[in-house]
């Protein structure tokens, strides 16, 4: 009897995939999920086997795991400047954050020692909070300032000690408008924290930064660069 229904199905499935490709993009997006999570079910016990709970090594783990998932989705990815990232001690690498996808971008070039910061929400996302709390990720609620500098802070002082390496998305929420929008400060206070500049410096780094990733975001997206500057905070 089950296997009625299944039959339809079966037949209507590839019939979409092949008509539709708004139906394609759904698709694709309630796999992405579903695998993620189903790829945390399984790097859940080898991190804790391997580092006994929660450890930015195990964010090697994560990193091995997640890097074939572009293949099923179609992406590619072509990487440069690579080798910037070689270098001994703690450093904040910034990005522009469109979607739920950069996670697989992120893994492309992340070094080792290198974990992220990301909203406290994302502890709750089940198998995937859970794995992102093993991998040493620090969460921050977005809507306390006074709380996030205080974990930010205490995230700088173990980037000095343990010589890690943070992942930010100073924009700090997802953004898809064909832009970048203005910086949070976060990345750059945690930057100087940890490589032994001053507050002064925070509004010239968080300016020449954006400006560097404003051009090579209309490079990368094929728009002419106008302004180097960024745009009103
Ligand atoms: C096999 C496995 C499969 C599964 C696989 C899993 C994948 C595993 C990868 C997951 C990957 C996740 C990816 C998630 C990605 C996101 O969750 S993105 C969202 C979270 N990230 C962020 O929000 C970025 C960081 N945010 C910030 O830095 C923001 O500055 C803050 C700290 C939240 C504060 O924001 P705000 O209050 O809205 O605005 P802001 O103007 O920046 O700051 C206000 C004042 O505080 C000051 N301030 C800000 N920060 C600081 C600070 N740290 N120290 C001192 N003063 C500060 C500012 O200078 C400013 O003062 P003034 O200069 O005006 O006097
Ligand atoms: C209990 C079940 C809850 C289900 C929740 C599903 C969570 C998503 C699960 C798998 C997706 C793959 C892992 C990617 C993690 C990337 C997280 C992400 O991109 O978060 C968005 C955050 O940067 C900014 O959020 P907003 O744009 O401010 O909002």
């Amino acid at each position: 009897m089950d296997a009625v229904w299944i039959l339809p199905v079966l037949l209507v499935l590839p019939l979409l995939l092949w008509t539709s490709s708004t139906f394609v993009f759904y698709f694709k997006k309630c796999f992405y999920v579903a695998y993620m999570m189903l790829l945390a079910v399984i790097a859940i016990p080898i991190c804790i086997l391997k580092s006994g709970g929660r450890d930015i090594e195990n964010m090697r783990v994560i990193r091995f795991m997640v890097r074939h998932v572009k293949y099923f989705l179609g992406l590619r990815f072509q990487v440069s400047g690579w080798e910037h990232l070689q270098t001994d001690g703690p450093y904040v690498i910034i990005s522009n954050h469109q979607s739920s996808l950069d996670v697989l971008g992120m893994m492309e070039v992340l070094p080792d020692r290198c974990s992220t910061i990301a909203k406290k929400e994302l502890l709750w996302a089940g198998t995937v909070g859970m794995i992102c709390w093993l991998g040493g990720i620090v969460f921050i609620n977005r809507k306390k300032t006074s709380d996030a500098k205080n974990v930010m802070s205490d995230a700088a002082k173990t980037m000095l000690a343990d010589k890690i390496r943070l992942w930010v998305f100073p924009e700090g929420t997802r953004n898809q408008n064909g832009g970048l929008l203005p910086f949070k400060k976060g990345a750059f206070h945690l930057a100087i924290q940890a490589q032994g500049l001053t507050a002064d410096d925070v509004t010239l780094l968080s300016e020449q930064s954006f400006g560097i990733m404003r051009s090579a975001f209309l490079e990368i997206s094929g728009q002419s660069v106008q302004s180097n500057g960024p745009s009103t905070h």
